[in-house]
């Protein structure tokens, strides 16, 4: 191949003439073109045909597969002309490295990482259902629209792309535990990938997207990052080591828990497994309406001020997937004090059910649980009402008057189960609780919909609920006990039903229940059924569940 600097291009390829030089890539260079027939302006990418390394004639084998979606280029013309190579694609804006480079903080700002992280994973979503996987993630690959697309973010370069679903067999592309060269970057390429060398699946895409967010909030960017592209073998296996020892709680320091709970569910996935991208998206949408800025999606730049704000390395009370488990398996244990106890009339006197009680209307934080003592934990984040500190130690504004997001109905609706006073409230509140999971697209149980489950239980812990305990049928199968079982049996359950099976049983069992022990015990197990599931959905026979549960609130009340 000859040398890129030595390379003279030429004034007109195919229909195109040449304009200005936009970028050069790895085996190319690419230009703004226009069209010597109509007009139109277009990037066109050119290569020599002997380059040994012939990316476009790669990319040309995906674009067909991935023309109409949205934020990926219009393929308008390809195909050799002389001793060239060329793809003649839409003309798009500046890439997110050429951002990263220009920026004048230390770090991203969080609206934009969260609108980059909806995008792109939203990208990913589209390309993996055409069977194409990336495999180069980064964000000189993330490209901006020009107007009146410049919100939109773009995927560019499939020149490492690769089908996993076989177009002949239309089957998933099979592991292998062959050696294998890597292909990807340096920065972001998964871990498994690219120091274990492993074959790249979905799974993969989505560590990169992680490691680019990742990336682009930490202060000089990731550590392995900083020295550059590695020149020898040896600098190549200290940035590998760097990479494969880096732990997710250190390189997420001080920044929203999303971002680690995203990197840590990217490792968990299985090769095949197709990655819960609507999970994620809704994520990120949440963490940015949680710190005021917009639902939307849209990339905007510069960030709009005054809102912009910088998440600092500040090191953050966090909650990891484990830690959330031991949560819900400790609510069982709670200790409630000298709470009032529902249904008993004594206690409804002086509680007035429009004034939230005194603990509801604290702004919950997310802490810490103590392995060893098994007390009361709050899941709940936020209360959108009241002011709350960001990462950043400043003031958070708050969401927009009369937007009620999901996030703030739940938080609502978690105050009002703690304020009520009786079960047939609870039962109607806890379907309204349904009606907001089931109006959701992704139908996915927040950190607010635990704080619901986590107030419902509080509500129903005590013992003394019900006054009157009334008889359960025996469940289903022999030898089972009347009273639903603990939380610690849940374990035991996971072997003996099917996951699926587990929300039918709970269904069932909640409308036995005799009594507010017993709910309040089911509703621990649902809420560890449904984070333990990949994705925390709640699906037709966790809607049934709640159903149940109000139902016989109401019978009760
Ligand atoms: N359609 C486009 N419109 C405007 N600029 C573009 C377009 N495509 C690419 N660029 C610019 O050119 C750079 C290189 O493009 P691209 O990644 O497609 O080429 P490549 O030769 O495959 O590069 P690499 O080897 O770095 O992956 C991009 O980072 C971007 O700045």
């Amino acid at each position: 191949m000859a040398d890129r600097r030595q390379i003279k291009y030429p004034r007109v390829v195919g229909n195109y003439e040449l304009h200005q030089k936009l970028g050069a890539g790895y085996s190319g260079a690419i230009f703004c073109a226009r069209n010597l027939h109509n007009g139109q302006w277009v990037a066109l990418k050119l290569q020599p045909v002997d380059e040994p390394c012939p990316t476009n004639k790669y990319e040309r084998n995906f674009y067909p597969a991935l023309q109409g979606g949205v934020g990926i280029p219009t393929l308008w013309g390809s195909g050799t002309y002389g001793p060239w190579d060329y793809l003649a694609i839409d003309l798009l804006g500046a890439s997110l490295d050429s951002l990263h480079r220009q920026k004048t903080t230390d770090v991203w700002d969080l609206r934009s990482v969260c609108c980059v992280a909806q995008q792109v994973i939203s990208r990913l979503e589209f390309m993996h259902t055409r069977g194409v996987l990336h495999r180069d993630i980064q964000l000189g690959n993330c490209v901006l629209g020009l107007p009146p697309n410049n919100t939109t973010i773009y995927m560019i370069d499939f020149g490492f792309s690769k089908f996993y679903i076989d177009q002949r067999t239309k089957r998933h592309i099979p592991d292998s535990k062959e050696p294998r060269d890597f292909i990807g970057n340096y920065w972001f390429s998964s871990v498994r990938v690219h120091c274990r060398g492993q074959v790249p699946s979905r799974r993969d895409d989505m560590e990169a997207v992680a490691l680019m967010l990742i990336h682009m909030l930490t202060p000089g960017g990731l550590h392995w990052t900083r020295n550059g592209v590695p020149k020898t073998d040896e600098a190549h296996e200290r940035l590998m080591y760097e990479k494969r020892t880096a732990r997710p709680e250190d390189i997420c320091r001080g920044l929203p828990p999303p971002f680690e709970e995203f990197l840590r569910y990217c490792r968990r996935l299985q090769f095949a497994e197709r990655p819960d991208y609507e999970r994620w998206i809704d994520e990120f949408r949440e963490l940015a309406e949680e710190n005021g800025f917009p639902s939307s999606p849209e990339f905007v730049w510069p960030p709009p001020n005054p809102e912009v704000r910088h998440v600092s390395p500040k090191p953050a009370a966090r909650m990891d997937s484990g830690e959330l488990q031991g949560v819900l398996n400790g609510l069982a244990n709670m200790q409630l004090g000298d709470r009032p106890v529902l249904a008993v009339r004594d206690n409804l006197v002086n509680r007035d059910s429009n004034t939230p009680p005194k603990d509801a209307q604290k702004p919950a934080k997310v802490q810490k649980p103590d392995p060893k003592a098994k007390e009361v934990i709050n899941l709940v984040s936020d209360d959108e009402g009241s002011r709350d500190e960001n990462a950043n130690g400043r003031a958070r504004a708050a969401p927009a008057a009369g937007r009620h997001t999901k996030a703030q109905r739940l938080s609502q609706l978690a105050r009002e189960i703690a304020a009520a006073t009786d079960n047939a409230t609870l039962g109607r509140l806890v379907r309204e609780f349904s009606q907001v999971m089931e109006d959701q697209k992704s139908r996915m149980l927040t950190k607010e919909g635990f704080a619901v489950l986590d107030a419902l239980h509080k509500q129903l812990a005590d013992p003394g609920a019900l006054a009157a305990p009334i008889r359960t049928s025996k469940p289903r199968g022999s030898g089972a006990s009347e009273v639903p079982e603990s939380a610690g049996a849940a374990g035991e359950r996971e072997t003996r039903w099917g996951k699926m099976n587990k929300l039918y049983r709970l269904g069932q069992d909640v409308r036995r229940a005799g009594s507010s022990e017993q709910l309040a015990q089911l509703v621990v197990e649902f809420g560890a059924v449904i984070n333990r599931s990949s994705g925390r959905t709640v699906t037709k026979d966790g809607f049934g569940f709640l159903a149940g549960l109000a139902g016989r609130l109401e019978a009760l009340g």
